[in-house]
């Protein structure tokens, strides 16, 4: 492939066929009454909706659960969340967009309940248009993987897209995509019996991260970093993940789930493959996704490095409770011969705070011939400034309303190690960095700049 072929936004490898469509659109939200569709779904719908992407004459949203609350009801429950850390909507838009929200309460397995949320999304598309139009329904499963199989199948039979002008049927389900292998395939053929594989989106947020969504970017858009990322150059990669807070009420998940499920098997290892993988042909997903399947079956994680993993019934912790949170990846680099400093390493910090920096040595400011450590740091904060991160979810919702796979999954795992609570994580941890050979700099910490505090 030729170099051009990579340096354009507008060429085969970067570009998006994606074609914008119209007409009427329904977001439901099932199990809208949890912890999810709380803190996630329904404030990545109301960004959108901020930024134009869900206009109000096509859009409808409906929130659907076994908890018996009104719309108003479901409306009070979100609000509280809708603007997160964001505050620069105002509050007329928090109240246009409730108004676009309604509710439905049935259960996960019953006709009575998946025939009323049709005949709910029926009447919308028809109030949205005097004639009939296409019709897309977008199906957001927040809920527990148990009961994927039969909402599934109550989708499938009462609520497809019935209209014969076009539009869609698409369905979003969460991780974790089963327990373990057989689960799991059973879980895939369950669905895969009621949809394409092009109507299934497999969500795992951390692929809408804005650094995450960088490394592909990083990787093969830049002649610094092609020649240089095999293992004739880099000795290890760390794959660093990090929460303060413990399980929130979300105890009787991690028990029958487990933290591996939730957050290794999924998250970490998206994260490996992209860091992993060989150059794709180009961008489309299907590219993508076979080049990140390669690495997983060619290159298995020798070291996917979780500093977040104890799970105990007794105090209710489950891969939290650290003392900072944190995501990110090192990439180091081998000695350089002679060179006693330290190793050249390329740190992408995924959160808080994004920011790339490259460790270097560097000759001592001052009249004496020494070296020092330092850093060339692209810290977004400062960088971009008055640019908003978008939320992970929001990329992603807005990706599968565009029929966008690029940043959906498949499945897999690894295994866990106890800690101290408040501790930086265990101690095996640093034995196994050790291992791996990563040097460490004793003394050299990573800082926010003194003049980010402008900001
Ligand atoms: N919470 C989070 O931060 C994240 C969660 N996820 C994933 O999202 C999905 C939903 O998570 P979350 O919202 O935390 O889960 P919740 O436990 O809050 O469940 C969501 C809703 O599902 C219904 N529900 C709960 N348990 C059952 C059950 N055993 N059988 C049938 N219905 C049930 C409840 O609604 P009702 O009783 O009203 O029907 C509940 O409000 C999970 O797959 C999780 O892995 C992914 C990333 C982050
Ligand atoms: O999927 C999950 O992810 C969150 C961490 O997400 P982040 O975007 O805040 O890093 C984790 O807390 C939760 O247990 C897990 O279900």
């Amino acid at each position: 492939m030729g170099s051009s072929e990579w340096s354009h936004r507008s060429d085969s490898f970067w570009s998006n066929d994606n074609v914008a469509e119209t007409g009427c659109l329904s977001i439901i939200v099932l199990g809208a009454s949890g912890d999810l569709a709380k803190k996630k779904t329904f404030p990545a719908l109301f960004h959108l909706y901020c930024q134009g992407f869900l206009p109000p004459s096509e859009v409808h949203i409906l929130g659907y659960a076994r908890t018996k609350i009104s719309d108003d009801e479901l409306r009070n429950r979100i609000r509280g969340y809708l603007l997160g850390e964001r505050s620069s909507s105002p509050s007329e838009d928090v109240s246009d967009f409730l108004k676009l929200v309604k509710y439905v309460s049935g259960s996960y397995d019953s006709a009575e309940g998946f025939q009323l949320l049709d005949k709910e999304i029926a009447m919308h598309e028809i109030s949205k248009s005097s004639q009939e139009v296409s019709s897309r329904r977008l199906f957001y499963l927040a809920l527990p993987p148990s009961v994927y199989p039969s909402v599934c199948r109550m989708i499938r039979k009462y609520c497809m897209n019935k209209s014969d002008l076009g539009g869609w049927t698409r369905v979003v389900v969460e991780k974790p995509f089963g327990k373990d292998l057989d689960s799991a395939e059973l879980l895939s053929s369950q669905i895969g019996e009621l949809f394409d594989e092009p109507q299934i989106y497999r969500i795992d947020h951390y692929l809408g991260k804005e650094l995450v969504q960088n490394l592909l970017v990083l990787r093969f858009a830049n002649r610094f970093f092609l020649p240089l990322w095999n293992c004739d150059n880099i000795d290890n990669v760390q794959i660093v993940f990090r929460e303060e807070f413990r399980t929130e009420g979300r105890g009787g998940y991690f028990d029958e789930y487990g933290i591996i499920r939730d957050i290794i098997q999924n998250h970490l290892l998206q994260v490996f493959c992209l860091v992993a993988m060989e150059k794709p042909v180009s961008l489309k997903p299907e590219h993508i996704r076979d080049e990140k399947v390669k690495s997983l079956t060619t290159q298995i994680p020798q070291h996917l490095l979780l500093l977040s993993s104890v799970y105990t019934m007794k105090d209710g912790k489950a891969g939290k409770a650290l003392n900072s949170r944190k995501a990110e990846i090192r990439v180091q680099f081998k000695d350089v011969p002679g060179e006693k400093q330290g190793r050249n390493e390329f740190v992408i910090r995924l959160q808080p705070s994004e920011a790339m920096y490259m460790k270097l040595t560097v000759k001592q400011p001052g009249l004496e011939m020494s070296t020092v450590q330092s850093e060339l740091d692209l810290s977004y904060k400062q960088r971009y400034q008055g640019v908003t991160i978008p939320e992970a979810y929001e990329r992603l919702i807005l990706d599968t309303i565009r029929g966008d796979q690029q940043h959906f999954v498949r499945r897999d795992e690894l295994k866990l190690t106890p800690y101290q609570r408040g501790s930086r994580g265990p101690t095996e941890a640093d034995e196994l960095s050790a291992k791996a050979s990563y040097g460490q700099t004793h003394g050299y910490i990573w800082a926010l700049p003194p003049y980010r505090n402008l900001l």
